[in-house]
């Protein structure tokens, strides 16, 4: 049995905290923009990467992590929201990330005794398997006047004795979107890379941008955003973990999109859609991947296999995000820190996804909503925290697409080359879905998934089935 359990395996080896270095930047404070505010109350986030190391532990104490550790902290100079602590005080609108000097992440260094080359394979495993990798984000602490601070990331580094080390980064959203956050780390690759030698790799690093009084809100949502939380229940609030899903009884895997499967979906569906609209279509790998993936989840869910009742008719939900730095009624640097995302919701009948043309249906009505983001970033804007709670409500259907190709997670060599494998590890239980380009070929794409063991067969079986249709086309 390949995906057993690994029980009891880690033993910690040190906790710490790192802060940049001493003197290296005074106290500051970053205010919230709209962007940040709708993940206010947001699961935290956690990226896993997995590197082949194949010596003994004490080799790797004595070698890798003294210079990743000095790497971190001379990140963290450029990076200081991830040392930082959000300062919530009663009055929600005043929230703001706060510096101090000394100010610090917590760090911690364990040896697993798991088995790495399952850790790190694209078959199913259990979805604990990962949990002891994972550092939970320390407890906020209350000050003076009930002001809460919420410490914003936390890091592990597990070394499992002659195979490899997996870091796994846990970080608060409100610090920053998955650009910044892999922004952060493939500086500090860079750096630890280059062991740390800033002057040697100088040129070749883009420092980030904290100038948020670039942020333009010319619809004054973060007012708007301030006052629908200020009025919520933070429970209804949650944004990224729409579905907060704890089932344990879960397997996590991967699919690969090859290059020419790929390019087959996008011909295919670019066919069968120019039918429909005579508009320029946006048929890209990231449509035609959520698309076949979402079709395959609907259809392979238990309950609602067969579509003959009122169910037929409820709506499924897909969300996705799209970074605006580049659009040009923000044009901020790509370089900007913080959060700069929008996010949309696709709507479509359950009968419709499931349905002889649901891939087409789903990539009609995802494309579409590229294009309109295109043509005007903050549609609907107004109504995004309203919109979320409403889907937000037990029992609805809604895929949350995290990660992203763009992200280039496999470009970010610490000096051991790339990773084995590299994971959002949080989808397991926020009803998300994880892309990434593809480690071995480009412009193929990484699909993570985690589905109960019934499900996750099913939905094999059935995306294998409509790769198989498309094949013969
Ligand atoms: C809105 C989008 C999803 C739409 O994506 P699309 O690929 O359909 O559209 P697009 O206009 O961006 O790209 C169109 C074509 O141009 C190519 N292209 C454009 N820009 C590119 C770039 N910088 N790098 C590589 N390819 C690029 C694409 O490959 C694609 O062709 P081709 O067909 O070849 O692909 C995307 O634009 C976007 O904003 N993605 C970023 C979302 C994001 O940052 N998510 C992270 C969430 S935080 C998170 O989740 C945390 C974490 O991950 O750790």
């Amino acid at each position: 049995m390949a995906h057993l359990r690994e029980l009891d395996s880690l033993k910690i080896i040190e906790r710490c905290q790192v802060s940049p270095p001493p003197n290296s930047l005074p106290s500051t404070t970053l205010p919230l923009t709209f962007f940040d505010i709708p993940w206010f109350f947001c699961n935290s986030i956690q990226r896993i990467f997995f590197y082949q190391f194949p010596h003994p532990t004490h080799h790797f104490l004595q070698t890798a992590l003294p210079i990743l550790k000095h790497s971190l902290s001379l990140s963290l100079q450029h990076f200081f929201p991830f040392a930082s602590n959000l300062i919530v005080p009663p009055q929600l609108h005043l929230s703001h990330i706060r510096y101090l000097h000394g100010d610090s992440l917590s760090f911690t260094v364990a040896e697993s005794t798991a088995d790495f080359t399952l850790l790190t394979s694209h078959s199913p495993q259990d979805v604990r398997n990962w949990h002891p990798l994972v550092p939970t984000l320390p407890s906020p602490r209350v000050e003076q006047d009930g002001v809460r601070v919420f410490p914003l990331m936390a890091i592990q580094v597990t070394v499992f004795p002659n195979s490899g080390f997996s870091i796994c980064l846990t970080f608060n959203h409100l610090a920053g979107d998955g650009k910044s956050l892999h922004h952060f780390i493939k500086f500090w690759a860079s750096l630890c890379k280059a062991k740390g030698d800033l002057a040697s790799i100088q040129t070749s690093l883009s420092l980030p941008s904290h100038e948020r009084d670039k942020v333009k809100d010319p619809k004054g949502l973060k007012f708007i955003y301030f006052q629908e939380l200020e009025h919520c229940d933070s429970k209804s609030m949650e944004f990224a973990g729409l579905v907060r899903d704890l089932s344990t009884n879960k397997v996590r895997f991967n699919v690969v999109l090859d290059l020419e499967q790929v390019q087959k979906l996008k011909k295919w569906v670019s066919l069968k859609c120019a039918t429909r609209d005579s508009g320029a279509l946006h048929i890209s790998t990231f449509v035609v991947a959520c698309s076949i993936i979402w079709v395959c989840m609907i259809r392979s869910e238990e309950k609602k296999a067969n579509c003959f009742s009122q169910e037929c008719d409820e709506l499924c939900h897909l969300v996705f995000l799209a970074d605006c730095r580049d659009l040009p009624e923000f044009s901020l640097p790509s370089t900007y820190f913080g959060n700069c995302l929008t996010s949309y919701i696709v709507a479509i009948k359950r009968i419709e996804l499931v349905g002889k043309n649901g891939v087409v249906g789903a990539a009609n009505a995802i494309e579409r909503q590229v294009r309109d983001l295109k043509s005007d970033a903050l549609r609907n804007a107004e109504t995004l925290m309203s919109d979320y709670r409403e889907i937000g409500k037990p029992g609805k259907s809604v895929l949350v697409i995290a990660g992203s190709p763009k992200l280039g997670v496999y470009q970010t060599d610490f000096g051991w080359g790339k990773p084995k494998k590299c994971e959002a590890a949080h989808i397991q239980s926020s009803g998300s879905i994880s892309l990434s380009e593809c480690r071995d070929e480009k412009g193929g794409i990484e699909v993570g998934l985690a589905l109960e063991r019934t499900q996750m067969n099913k939905f094999t079986n059935i995306l294998e089935e409509e790769l198989h249709n498309i094949d013969k086309l």
